[in-house]
């Protein structure tokens, strides 16, 4: 039986007495009992300090507290939570040495704890229990002036005692509990990860950004599976560096959450390990980052052994510095989002076994890239052209390589629908083969160690003889993708590949628009969803790829003996039609790592590299028909 708090100096007489608190009950339909009032009163003014209990629904004291003559530190109640509910089912009764009303301590811990009441009893000079104050939560309306708080008080405690005045906190929270229910009338029960707040705070010089970084982390959080119920936008002078923002914003938020029931607060941006665990402990809630919301992402769709384990990797890495922080908010993170995927078990580990799992996991992956780099300097004696499709999440990347090439590869109106990248080939008139390949989606600020496990997905670009940069053309952040999209392809070393940006989803970009960004920026229309605006796109890519002094170069192997690539092309192409590029027999759908090797090196024979034995029956046969 634990006291907690300030127990410096006790006597053993006066930590016996408080050990007893352990065994009073307080029924749930009264504010406090006589015989409890009467110790902690005595005990109060035996030790000059602050005593206090936190009791369940049930009646039981769960927590015995004593602090100092005018305040309490309440230990950490975040694992014994109420089964259901807005209210965490905790009681705080405690005394005040001096006539005072609740403090603004006691309204800070009936919010940040999601108290159903605190209670306050007013300790005499004679040492017995004088008045009572108490208060609970209530709804307020967003943005609203009220006070987030009731308070009542001073009662008469012999007038308590003597039920003169009834207060039956069972009935006060079952009420409030249906109230704040009413004020969260637009909850949907089916959201399987909870619901979330998201919280964006910027210092002004980067306020206009804000909302549209808010609109894409909605989108993060929707992929992740988390129900949005509010965001909130906080504009500072100054990034608070222990809470981000102030505390007066963090306890307006954690009101907020009780009255749309989230259970999650996602920032904007990404925390460092002290700043998650102060803002943590200091609401009670559930805290996730920008990184770890990417993360959960990644955990969720990785399929391929290279994939999970580059998701372990980053995982492990990102919450090393964040195990046994002073409160563990790791604790909080089990299951649900952001404890989720194959770094879950980091939960439950120690750091260092937490280093040891991450020089394992570093040296399986690069025995895997070991792997892949031999597959590559194999393949790197070939004639065929690789194309291979980057941009940012969600802009159509996999919508295009399906409607080249005729394949059905995953597509979804979500961010970071591909994580396996797929290979397939498109046929152009003549005989000309080419390899499209689909690759990850960029995003900003991607988490470092995120961008580590991307590398190895983007090797395989770096055998590309052409990039196609697809971009949205209807995102209104769209220059801001274009240019994230390049940063990224400069840190992934791929700047130097000859380009093709390819403005997508101009189906819902006025006409004349269109004409103007594609003057500007050099650029090709398409809407993926739209084959027959696929014409200018083909004809570029095919004077790109093999037209003579195109400045793409199409390696070819060295000491063939087979006709060269330039004599299976006639000069001219004029002859593209819509149809040309037309989907080539099945393509074995790769399945991981990231970008199936064996798929490749299956295609590219297939479409007659010259270094490989099947290249030539391949070849016949296209021949012929
Ligand atoms: N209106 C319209 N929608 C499109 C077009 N191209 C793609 N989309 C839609 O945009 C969404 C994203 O498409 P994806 O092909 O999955 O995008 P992606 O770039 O592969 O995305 P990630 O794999 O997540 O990086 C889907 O809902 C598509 O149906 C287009 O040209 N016009
Ligand atoms: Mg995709």
């Amino acid at each position: 039986m634990t006291i907690h708090g300030n127990t410096n100096g006790l006597s053993p007489s006066d930590l016996h007495a408080l050990e007893r608190l352990y065994r009073r009950r307080v029924p749930f339909d009264r504010l406090l009992t006589p015989e409890l009032a009467r110790s902690m009163a005595e005990i109060s003014a035996s030790t000059g300090r602050q005593v206090g209990v936190i009791a369940d629904r049930s009646g039981h004291v769960q927590f015995v507290v004593v602090g100092d003559s005018s305040k309490l530190m309440l230990p950490d109640v975040g694992r014994v939570r109420a089964a259901q509910g807005r209210f965490r089912g905790l009681r705080l009764i405690h005394t005040h040495l001096t006539p005072e009303g609740l403090t603004r301590d006691d309204l800070v811990d009936l919010t940040r704890l999601r108290l159903d009441l605190v209670a306050a009893i007013n300790v005499g000079k004679n040492g017995e229990p004088e008045t009572v104050h108490y208060g609970h939560n209530v709804p307020v309306a967003p943005g609203s002036s009220e006070s987030p708080h009731r308070t009542i008080g001073p009662l008469s405690y012999q007038a308590l005692i003597g039920e003169l005045v009834q207060v039956d906190p069972a009935a006060l929270i079952a009420g409030l509990e249906q109230e704040f229910a009413r004020v969260a009338r637009t909850r949907v029960v089916d959201a399987k990860d909870g619901r979330a707040i998201l919280v964006h705070v910027c210092e002004k010089h980067d306020a206009w950004r804000a909302e549209e970084s808010l609109r894409e982390l909605a989108e993060l959080a929707r992929t992740a599976g988390v129900e949005v119920v509010d965001q909130v936008l906080q504009v500072r002078d100054r990034i608070d560096p222990k809470f981000v923002m102030g505390r007066g914003k963090l306890d307006e938020i954690v009101q907020r959450s009780m009255q749309v029931d989230a259970s999650v607060l996602i920032f904007d941006r990404n925390l460092g390990p002290a700043q998650a665990a102060a803002i943590a402990k200091a609401i009670d809630l559930k805290v996730i980052d920008r990184s770890q919301l990417i993360l959960d992402i990644f955990a969720q769709r990785a399929e391929s052994r290279d994939g999970k384990l580059q998701v372990e990797l980053a995982q492990m890495k990102y919450l090393l510095p964040r195990i046994g922080q002073k409160d563990d908010s790791l604790s909080r993170l089990t299951g649900g989002i952001g404890g989720r995927g194959p770094g879950e078990t980091v939960l439950e580990i120690g750091k260092r076994r937490a280093r040891e799992r991450i020089s394992r996991l570093e040296s399986e992956l690069e025995k895997l890239a070991v792997q892949r780099r031999n597959r590559r300097q194999r393949r790197n004696r070939r004639d065929v052209p690789i194309v291979s499709i980057v941009g940012y999440t969600n802009a159509g990347k996999s919508t295009l390589l399906n409607a080249l090439t005729g394949s059905e590869t995953i597509v979804e109106d979500k961010l970071f629908a591909t994580l396996d990248t797929r290979s397939r080939r498109i046929r152009f008139p003549e005989e000309r083969e080419v390899v499209i390949t689909d690759t990850v989606g960029f995003i900003r600020d991607l988490p470092v160690d995120l961008f580590a496990a991307f590398r190895a997905t983007f090797e395989e670009a770096q055998d590309a003889d052409l990039l196609l940069h697809v971009v949205d053309a209807s995102d209104p952040a769209l220059g801001e993708h274009i240019k994230t999209t390049e940063q990224l392809l400069g840190q992934l070393e791929l700047s130097n590949v000859p380009t093709l940006l390819v403005l997508n989803k101009c189906d819902r970009v006025p006409a004349s628009e269109v004409a103007s960004m594609v003057r500007a920026r050099d650029a090709v229309p398409v809407s993926a969803i739209d084959p027959s605006t696929f014409g200018p796109l083909l004809e570029r890519l095919e004077r790109m790829l093999f037209e003579r002094g195109s400045g793409v170069v199409t390696r070819s192997a060295t000491g063939s003996d087979e006709l060269d690539l330039d004599d299976a092309i006639p000069p001219s192409i004029t002859s593209v039609r819509l149809t040309a590029a037309r989907p080539v027999e099945e393509a074995p759908a790769p399945r991981g790592p990231y970008f199936d090797d064996a798929a490749i090196d299956a295609l590219i024979a297939g479409s007659g590299s010259k270094s490989a034995p099947a290249a030539a029956p391949a070849r016949t046969r296209s021949r012929a028909r």
